[in-house]
């Protein structure tokens, strides 16, 4: 989903796109080869702690991967694209309307692989609730 989209889509349930109380961090990272990569993990299953996390990966370098019913797929990865990945303060605020996926990074031996990451969080104190509409009843809400 393009950002101006999930902007929308934020709106539309009511929520404030995230620019206040936002922690932005930008990461690049730089996988070399690695010559036997089958015992050895580029980034441990994990789910992102944020909103949403903007990745631009190499072109070809399809080493990320998402878990779904217990089954690694392959994203692919094309030139120019930006590929957006749900995170778990998203899940919270949409009640489970969008997923945060469980996902990894694998090495390989033929191809280095660069990705850049912008992580799109907020202030790990703050504490957040479902949008209203979206079937919480909150004590601060009659
Ligand atoms: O490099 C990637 O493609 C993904 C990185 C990632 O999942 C992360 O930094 O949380
Ligand atoms: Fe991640």
């Amino acid at each position: 989903m393009a950002v101006p989209a999930l902007v929308q889509e934020l709106a539309a349930i009511g929520q404030e796109p995230p620019n206040r109380d936002a922690l932005h961090e930008f990461t690049v990272r730089c996988r070399m080869l690695c010559p036997k990569p089958d015992p050895v993990m580029g980034i441990k299953p994990h789910s992102d702690g944020t909103v949403i996390t903007v990745l631009l990966v190499d072109d070809g370098a399809d080493r990320l991967q998402v878990l779904r019913d217990g089954v690694w797929y392959s994203v692919p990865s094309s030139a120019h694209t930006l590929l957006i990945n749900v995170g778990e303060s998203m899940e919270v605020m949409s009640n489970g309307m969008f997923r945060s996926p469980v996902h990894r990074v694998v090495t390989n031996a033929e191809k280095e692989r660069i990705s850049l990451a912008m992580f799109y969080a907020l202030d790990p104190e703050k504490v957040i609730e479902p949008a209203a509409g979206l079937g919480i009843c909150s004590s601060n809400r009659s």
